[in-house]
């Protein structure tokens, strides 16, 4: 997979170069490539933002250089996903991801200010798919955060990602008969902690309790913390969950 990213704080993606990300990369999994916009600006103040047409608060980021980095990064006819975060976008979701990570090329747009000029993305609407895209209903100060937070929840679902350690099969969200729940509680070594004791039916020994316990703990974290999850779930494949164990 091929990830372009464009942003005014190119140092922002230096943890890329870390943990699995930075391995996924070493392996040649994963192709990143941090392009600062200014590159694309041809004034001595390297400017890349300007007043709001309509008046309002704060500063636009302006469309020539967007338009010119499109062009260098994705000259027609390449076309990659072009994913821009937006506080009014598309919720991202573990689906998002999904399907995502199963495109051989990602082109990520990381805003600023009050964000990037609409010409922009319906200009690039003419030649890539484009997509507007959100974290969830709070305010970050720019695409950045964003973008490191969709490569992490898109990479690790890429083959080879990952280590042997870790896998995505349970993950909450992930499809499957119990994706809308959520994980309940882990643990490990030590068997006693502090004087807390790890749940007995962990060190049973039978697989099928411990499924059992698990997602009954699952419900019950899930009817605490996300109770509309709940409603998502397929009663039938709660039973045949529990008659396969
Ligand atoms: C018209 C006028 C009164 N409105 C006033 C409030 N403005 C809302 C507004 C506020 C801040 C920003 C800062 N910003 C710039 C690019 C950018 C990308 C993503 C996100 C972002 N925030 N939260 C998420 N879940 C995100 C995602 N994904 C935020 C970004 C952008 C936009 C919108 C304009």
């Amino acid at each position: 997979m091929r990830l372009d990213i464009v942003s005014i704080f190119p140092d922002y993606f230096a943890p890329l170069e870390l943990s699995l990300l930075g391995k996924a990369r070493r392996a040649g999994i994963m192709d990143v490539h941090v392009h600062d916009l200014r590159q694309w600006t041809h004034d001595r103040h390297n400017t890349v933002d300007d007043t709001p047409y309509g008046g309002g608060p704060g500063m636009v980021m302006k469309p020539e250089p967007w338009g010119e980095a499109l062009d260098t990064i994705a000259p027609a006819p390449a076309a990659p996903r072009l994913i821009v975060p937006t506080p009014s976008g598309r919720p991202f979701t573990q689906a998002t991801a999904a399907r995502l990570a199963a495109e051989p090329w990602l082109l990520f747009a990381c805003g600023r200010y009050e964000g990037i000029d609409s010409r922009v993305m319906a200009e690039a609407r003419t030649r890539m798919p484009v997509e507007e895209v959100s974290l969830g209903d709070f305010v970050l100060a720019g695409g950045e955060v964003a973008v490191l937070v969709m490569i992490e929840a898109i990479s690790r679902l890429l083959p080879g990602v990952l280590g042997n350690t870790e896998s995505v099969s349970d993950d909450s969200f992930a499809p499957g008969a119990m994706e809308s729940l959520l994980e309940g509680p882990v643990y490990t070594k030590p068997p006693v902690w502090r004087d807390r004791a790890v749940p007995d039916i962990l060190l049973s020994g039978n697989h099928g309790a411990i499924a059992r316990w698990r997602r009954d703990e699952a419900l019950r974290r899930t009817a605490r913390h996300r109770p509309e999850l709940l409603a998502r779930l397929d009663p039938d494949a709660l039973d045949k969950r529990d008659r396969a164990v």
